[in-house]
Parts: C-alpha cells; sequence; structure tokens
C-alpha cells in the first residue's frame, strides 16, 4: 500500500539560479519535497527517484529545448525506460527563458514526452490569470498550460517575479493533490 503522504522529487537544472528558483517555488508548494540538482546527483537521489511517487523535471530553455545537461540526465534516467520502473508516476515541467514566449513551449513538449515514453502521468497547471480573471494578478502571464513557464526578472537580485513564482507554487500544491488522488 502508497504511504499516505506522498513522496515528490524535483529535479532541475540550472545555469545560473533561475530555474533553481523556480525550482524552490514548486517545492515550497508540494512540501515536503526533496531538490534534485542533476549536477551533483548522488546515490541516494537516484533512490529517491526511483521511490518517488511524483517527479517534476524543470530546465532553462535553451535553443527552444532543455538544456543540454539536464538531457544528460534525461537520458541517463532512460535506463529505467525498458521496464518502464517510473510508470504510473505523477509528472509535470517548468522551464525560464528571457522571454515571455521565448519557444518554451518546445521545451514543456519535450519533457511531456519524455514523461509518456516513462509511463509517467503528466499534470499541468490550472492558473487564469489576467487579462481573462483579473483577479489573479501576475498569475500564469505567459498563459501556459503544459507546464509552468517563467520569464527571467529583469530584477537581478529577484531571478523570478513574484507572479511566476506564485504560479509554480500552486503548481507545486497541485503536484501534490494529484498524487494524493492518483495513489489512494
Ligand atoms: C545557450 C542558451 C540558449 C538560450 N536559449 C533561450 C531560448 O531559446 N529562449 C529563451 O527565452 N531564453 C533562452 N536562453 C535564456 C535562458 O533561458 C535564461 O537566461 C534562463 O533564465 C536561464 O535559467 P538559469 O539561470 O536557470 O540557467 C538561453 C540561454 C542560453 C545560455
Amino acid at each position: 500500500m502508497k504511504s499516505p503522504d506522498p513522496a515528490i522529487a524535483i529535479v532541475y537544472f540550472t545555469g545560473h539560479g533561475h530555474t533553481r528558483r523556480l525550482a524552490e517555488a514548486v517545492a515550497e508548494g508540494a512540501a515536503p519535497a526533496r531538490m534534485i540538482d542533476v549536477e551533483s546527483m548522488s546515490d541516494a537521489d537516484w533512490a529517491a527517484l526511483d521511490a518517488a511517487d511524483a517527479v517534476v523535471f524543470g530546465t532553462p530553455t535553451y535553443m527552444g529545448s532543455s538544456a543540454a545537461v539536464f538531457d544528460g540526465f534525461l537520458e541517463e534516467a532512460a535506463s529505467r525506460w525498458e521496464d518502464q520502473l517510473w510508470a504510473d508516476k505523477i509528472a509535470g515541467g517548468f522551464t525560464v527563458g528571457t522571454y515571455p514566449a521565448g519557444d518554451k513551449l518546445s521545451t514543456l513538449i519535450r519533457l511531456a514526452v519524455y514523461a509518456a515514453q516513462m509511463g509517467m502521468i503528466w499534470v499541468g497547471p490550472t492558473e487564469i490569470g489576467p487579462p481573462v480573471n483579473p483577479d489573479n494578478p501576475g498569475l500564469n502571464g505567459d498563459g501556459s498550460n503544459l507546464g509552468v513557464t517563467a520569464t527571467s526578472s529583469r530584477d537581478k537580485d529577484q531571478l523570478i517575479d513574484a507572479g511566476d513564482l506564485e504560479t509554480a507554487r500552486r503548481f507545486g500544491v497541485r503536484i501534490r493533490a494529484a498524487c494524493k488522488r492518483w495513489t489512494r
């Protein structure tokens, strides 16, 4: 029988901190969640991924797709594909780009297709912001529905603007709720 408290892993690559900041916001919403930086993965991190009820993937958008370092992680984890060892885990994704469009959708599609190949259950965000819902100022400013996207903040101390952080936090809450529904 599954644990009543789902195990959630947020696995990410960051070049300059923006994607890590977004990952922290997802983790805050999904708490407790394990943050895993693909550049410093331990055996315990791999074990946590294999045991997780949900894995949320995060990468900056580089040249309209996921970053090469993150792709390296995805390819290593593909050793779990043949036996579908990650099947039925909840999955989701987030990305950051310099531009509001920035071809970030292409990155999310790449992550969602990867999750599908792994037999995972993809969950997107559910926030509707302005102008359709003016009561949600700053939420889902990109109008992204496949996953969470953020645009690098012009404030270098902030990295990610408050609205995008709140969108990511709510996505974390949704991932935890989806785990509870899927594993009950
Ligand atoms: C090689 C490279 C390619 C990039 N390509 C894109 C892109 O296609 N679209 C975009 O909006 N931003 C692009 N960017 C900008 C990054 O996505 C942006 O700086 C992001 O905040 C980086 O996140 P990080 O600090 O987690 O590395 C690119 C940056 C680099 C270094």
